[in-house]
């Protein structure tokens, strides 16, 4: 069999963020508004700081306002609160997003709340779960949106097939469930607990990889042909001491029988921003009662 089709998030995030580029220009021209992305990073783990610096450089490209707020790994967290009821008063600022994870002393749940669900752009506050659980217009978690962008560019329409989500958490697996459930797939939720889970993966037309441990999926649990997103972002050693990122997908494996598979780096990466930018555009259309760009 000749190896899986390579889905390529960077061309396609590429082109998303221009997409996106051109409605933060009209919003500008005709009505004089400018997306603003607040994002709050606190402490100073280099592997958020790496990401913090991308959505920077990719919210500036993209037109809209960029607002970091660093703060020290010891902030008390009533300040982080403060800073955030600060942001959901500030009319320049249409999204919120804080990184995550938070240092141990601060409840990411209670900050996660204090955020105004219309500048949530992660989709992480318990109004916009429950409005994507209910089928309603909701801020959408960028990672299972940019993987669902993807997974219709290369299958059209989902209806009818067998989607296997390997993990549940809330920032993936389940709104990925969701997503996948509102496109008529029929979904499976597998995790840690899951019995026999190379079999579960077997019987996937689509498997969306999220449990965050490196090259756990192998070939030999995908049915041929079938769609293999993969979230996870792994910083292992390699054999000859380097260091390398690598999927939740063993990738040379799987790309010997899947029909199609996102690269690690290069595939839903890229497409996380690019949804963050989109969710911004989206907020920014609402909170001014303006028509919803079609992104
Ligand atoms: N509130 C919050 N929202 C998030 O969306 C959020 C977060 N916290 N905490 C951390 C995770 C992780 N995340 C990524 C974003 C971009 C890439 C990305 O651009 N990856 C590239 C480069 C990878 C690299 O070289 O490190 C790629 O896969 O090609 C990866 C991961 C967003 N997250
Ligand atoms: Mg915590």
């Amino acid at each position: 069999m000749t190896d899986a089709r390579l889905i390529d998030g960077n061309a396609f995030s590429a082109r998303l963020r221009d997409t996106i580029a051109t409605h933060v220009q009209t919003l500008r021209d005709e009505h004089h508004v400018v997306p603003g992305l607040a994002v709050v990073l606190v402490g100073e783990d280099p592997a958020s700081q790496v990401y913090v610096r991308t959505k920077h450089k990719r919210t500036v490209e993209t037109g809209m306002k960029s607002f970091e707020h660093k703060l020290p790994a010891d902030t008390p967290e009533r300040e982080v609160l403060t800073l955030i009821e600060g942001l959901n008063d500030d009319p320049e600022v249409h999204g919120i997003l804080v990184q995550l994870p938070l240092p141990g002393h601060i409840d990411s749940q209670k900050v996660i709340e204090a955020i105004d669900p219309a500048k949530d752009v992660d989709g992480f506050h318990p109004v916009n779960v429950g409005r994507l659980s209910a089928g309603l217009d909701a801020m959408v978690p960028c990672t299972p949106l940019g993987s669902l962008m993807l997974l219709k560019d290369v299958l059209g329409k989902l209806d009818g097939l067998d989607a296997v989500v390997v993990g549940r958490s809330n920032i993936v697996g389940k709104p990925m469930a969701q997503l996948l459930i509102k496109e008529s797939c029929t979904v499976t939720v597998a995790h840690s607990r899951t019995r026999d889970l190379p079999d579960v993966v077997r019987r996937a037309d689509i498997v969306v990889a999220a449990v965050g441990r490196p090259e756990m999926i192998r070939g030999d649990w995908l049915k041929p042909g079938c769609t293999v997103i993969d979230v996870g972002i792994n910083r292992i050693e390699a054999a000859d001491g380097t260091k390398k990122l690598v999927g939740d997908v063993n990738f040379a494996e799987a790309v010997k029988v899947a029909g199609a598979i996102t690269p690690v780096p290069g595939g839903v990466g890229p497409m996380t921003i690019a949804c963050l930018l989109r969710n911004t555009l989206v907020a920014c259309a609402r909170q001014h009662r303006l028509p919803v760009p079609p992104v």
